[in-house]
């Protein structure tokens, strides 16, 4: 199905619970007493489609890996888990959490540079209005981390870059400030651990809300593979696009003759082949053991 098609989420709920939204890989329901239930599906993009082949296990190794780093994270920031005890229906693959006031802003820090950025570097060597140093390529390391904001695009559409004022002038200068502060606290603290296990966090995308005090408080998933580029630091090399982590096994077949499809038509992409679910599926659990040091169960 395209990127423009919300897709109908694959499991039951027990009674009380409402289907609020879904996004691409994850779905959001009203819990019968008025929390919110964050599911994350198999399901898998790429290309700006949603793949008609689920990975096996994605949503419940991501759900694990923003457990971990939620709980690595939580003294630098709270977060809006209240609990992983969900219906059975969804075990290990979904959070019971606090509803906030969401910020409208897509809190993106990078310490790389490529996708976007890279794009609007290459325009006006500058991202969101931050001016950057000549001669950076795709994949540069970053002088310092920045904060590149995005407003929220429509299912299916590109976040849009914006600069720090236009965030200030959307929330007010104070809590724009926090954004980026805190969006760039818990960056660099997630870059340098995910450093010691020979991964780069190239660049994350983190969503706020505040709670009815006022207190900031991080939400949606965090630092997983979807929210952010992992490349594996022994095959970085700038001047070229990096190989994805967890989705090269899906694009290298998507853009290959074996797939007869081209991503330029329009058309949807074709299922998965098994062998390439298997790979990508073992990329995740990889990913996961490698930062957690824990063996995916
Ligand atoms: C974009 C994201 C989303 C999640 C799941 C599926 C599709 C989109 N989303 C998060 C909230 C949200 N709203 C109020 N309180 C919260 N704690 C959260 C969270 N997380 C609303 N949308």
């Amino acid at each position: 199905m395209s990127s423009a098609v919300a897709p109908t989420p694959e499991y039951e709920l027990p009674e009380g619970y409402t289907h609020i939204y879904s996004g691409k890989v994850r779905d959001l329901y009203k819990t019968p007493d008025d929390r919110l239930l964050f599911v994350a599906s198999d399901r898998i993009s790429a290309y700006d489609w949603v793949l008609p082949t689920p990975i096996p296990d994605k949503g419940r190794i991501l759900t694990a890996m923003s457990i971990w780093w939620f709980d690595r994270l939580s003294d630098l920031v709270p977060n809006h888990v209240i609990t992983t005890n969900v219906p059975d229906s969804v075990a290990r693959r979904a959070m019971v959490c606090h509803r906030l006031d969401m910020f409208p802003v897509e809190c993106v820090a990078r310490g790389y540079l490529t996708g976007s950025g890279l794009t609007e570097y290459q325009a006006q060597k500058s991202v969101c209005g931050v001016n950057l140093p000549p001669g950076l390529k795709d994949g540069s390391k970053l002088p310092k981390t920045i904060f590149t904001p995005a407003t929220k695009a429509e299912l299916g559409e590109h976040d849009e870059n914006v600069t720090f004022d236009e965030v200030v002038a959307a929330i007010g200068q104070d809590e724009a400030q926090q954004l980026r502060r805190l969006t760039t606290l818990v960056y660099d603290r997630a870059a340098s651990i995910a450093a010691e296990r020979g991964l780069i966090l190239a660049d994350t995308k983190l969503e706020f809300g505040s709670r009815p005090d006022g207190t900031i408080v991080l939400a949606d998933e965090v630092l997983t593979p979807d929210s952010s580029r992992y490349w594996p630091a022994d095959e970085w090399e700038p001047g070229h696009a990096q190989p994805s982590f967890d989705k090269q096994y899906v694009r290298d077949w998507l853009t290959s003759p074996a797939s007869g499809w081209d991503r330029h038509s329009g058309e949807a992409p074709p299922a998965l082949p098994d062998d390439v679910v298997e790979k990508t599926r073992a990329k995740y659990v990889e990913a996961y053991e490698r930062l957690t040091g824990k063996r995916f169960a």
